[in-house]
């Protein structure tokens, strides 16, 4: 007899009347709130709690950025009076509070799903029919089911790309590398090279053309290029690894590119993307993918089988947690709260790249409005200062900031900005743009003196 028809065979353990595979944003976020309204609802999950996000993801990157935000700080204290001596990082110590912080945080996650009465199933979940899951030989079936497995890095595959670490190794490293060659101009690159630079690793960073973020705003793209190359970092344009090599008793690598060798390289980091974890068993269930793998959504993130829903990383748009947290929360209320509409508008969905100095950016860039209303149709408005913070720092990183107004109305539709403190500065903002503000209603608001946010009010 086959397996699978043994599988088929196999008698149902439990049933229930939601069941969530992947505890990480998004399936938590769902699960829980489905408890809310009476729901009798499970969580699979073969790893730790919390997801992508909580574990190599948002928290222990932002730890590390503000990690390396401390260093930034060091240099200045001297202007601002303080004999404060850079002498010795310990990354040791970061690290290891780092890890501590992310395991208290596993417990609170367990704790939330216990408090919520979401059952937790540990182990590996594939589907073998219909509304069945099968983890770790057991079955469960369930009237609707949720697969938000997120992704995982994309593989490599060139001779000896093995030696190299992705983000989820970057996690593990137990001290800052010499020399590191970090490859990929993404979110992750741009953090993680800005990161391990600042700290004082000695990094390139390698990419296919001349700029980083090319999918973002041509002012972003060209001032986050410049700040790599102006906190030290070697950008390698247009450089792609052939191969790699690894000396078994010194541990260092040596890169073969299409423009030279790179020899004593003490950490090579992959960074080119990610694909979507979806091989659990859909051709079982008739759940469909696109061309890249990603599961495919229609608005209400109903899959193509019938009851079978997916929101999250596996469906390949906009990879960031607060989208699976709300597409989650949304399709609960959907299915469990008789709120038959509601679903996550993926319009104007405001995004960080915590960079040095860190990105925040809304909407569309000038070529994306350009070419829907025509670049005659628009109104730009562009600021570029150096904060108030630098005024007495030999250190000087400046803000750069656009605003793209459609006409008449001057509605704005892009707002994208670089510089110290961008990060929280664009939540706010992120309200007035999802309400339709306009240029006029921007500056209707009274500035805020002296903050780098009052430009956003100012411009002319
Ligand atoms: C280095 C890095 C930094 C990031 N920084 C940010 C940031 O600053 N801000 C931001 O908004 N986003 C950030 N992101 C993106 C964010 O982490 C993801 O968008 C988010 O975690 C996606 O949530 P999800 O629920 O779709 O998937 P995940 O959080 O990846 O959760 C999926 C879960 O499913 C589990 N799983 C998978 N397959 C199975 C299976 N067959 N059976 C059981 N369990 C399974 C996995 O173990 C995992 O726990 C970052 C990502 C990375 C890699
Ligand atoms: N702050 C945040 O909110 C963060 C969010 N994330 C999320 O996670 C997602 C994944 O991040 P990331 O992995 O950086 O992916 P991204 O999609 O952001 O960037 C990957 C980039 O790598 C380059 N690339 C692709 N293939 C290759 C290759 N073979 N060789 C060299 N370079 C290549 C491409 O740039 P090019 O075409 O120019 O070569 C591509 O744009 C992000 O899109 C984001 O949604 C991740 C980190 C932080
Ligand atoms: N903005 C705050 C966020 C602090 C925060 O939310 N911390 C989280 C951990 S990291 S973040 C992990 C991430 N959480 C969030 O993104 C926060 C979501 C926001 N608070 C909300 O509820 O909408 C996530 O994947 N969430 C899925 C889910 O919770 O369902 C925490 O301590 N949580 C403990 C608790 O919740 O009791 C900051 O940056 O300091």
């Amino acid at each position: 007899m086959s397996a699978r028809f043994l599988s088929r065979m196999a008698p149902v353990v439990k049933h229930f009347d939601f069941l969530v595979i992947g505890g990480g944003s998004g399936g938590l976020a769902c699960a829980r709130r489905a408890a809310e309204f009476g729901v009798k609802a499970a969580i699979v999950e073969h790893g730790r709690l919390g997801g992508t996000c909580v574990n190599v993801g948002c928290v222990p990157k932002k730890i590390m950025f503000n990690t390396a935000v401390h260093a930034e700080y060091i240099h200045d204290h001297k202007d601002y009076g303080f004999d404060v001596e850079y002498k010795n990082f310990d990354w040791s110590v970061i690290k290891k509070t780092r890890d501590d912080y992310i395991k208290r945080l596993n417990g609170i996650y367990q704790r939330n799903l216990d408090g919520s009465k979401v059952e937790t199933i540990l182990g590996d979940a594939k589907f073998t029919e219909g509304n069945c899951v099968e983890v770790e030989g057991q079955k469960y079936s369930a009237e609707h089911i949720l697969i938000a497995t997120g992704g995982r890095p994309t593989p490599v595959n060139i001779p000896g790309a093995e030696h190299g670490i992705d983000s989820d190794g970057f996690f593990e490293l137990e001290s800052l590398p010499k020399k590191t060659v970090v490859v990929g101009a993404g979110y992750i690159a741009v953090e993680l090279a800005g990161i391990l630079k600042t700290l004082g690793s000695d990094v390139s960073l390698m990419i296919r053309y001349d700029k980083v973020l090319r999918n973002f705003d041509d002012m972003i793209s060209t001032a986050v290029t410049d700040e790599l190359e102006n906190i030290g970092v070697n950008l390698l344009r247009r450089t792609q690894t052939q191969s790699v090599t690894k000396d078994a008793n010194s541990g260092l690598m040596t890169l073969e590119t299409n423009s030279g060798t790179i020899p004593d390289v003490s950490c090579l980091l992959w960074a080119i993307g990610r694909v979507p974890n979806a091989e659990i068993g859909l051709d079982e269930v008739g759940v469909e993918l696109d061309g890249k793998g990603n599961i495919k959504v229609d608005e209400f993130q109903n899959t193509s089988a019938k009851n079978i829903y997916a929101l999250g990383d596996v469906c390949g748009k906009a990879l960031l947690t607060p989208v699976a947290i709300a597409a989650g929360r949304k399709l609960a209320h959907r299915l469990f709260d008789n709120k038959p509409t509601w679903r996550l508008d993926y319009e104007n969905i405001p995004t960080v790249v915590f960079s040095h100095p860190p990105v925040g950016t809304i909407g569309m860039t000038e070529a994306e409005a350009a070419a829907k209303y025509g670049a005659e149709n628009l109104k730009i408005y562009k600021s570029s200062f150096t904060p108030m913070y630098y005024a007495v720092t030999e250190r000087k990183v400046k803000c750069h900031m656009k605003l793209i107004c459609a006409l008449p109305e001057e509605k704005v539709v892009g707002l994208h900005m670089i510089g110290q403190g961008c990060d929280e500065m664009l939540q706010g903002f992120s309200v007035a743009i999802k309400m339709g503000a306009t240029k006029k209603d921007f500056d209707s608001a009274v500035a805020i003196h002296p903050t780098s946010s009052e430009e956003l009010v100012t411009m002319r």
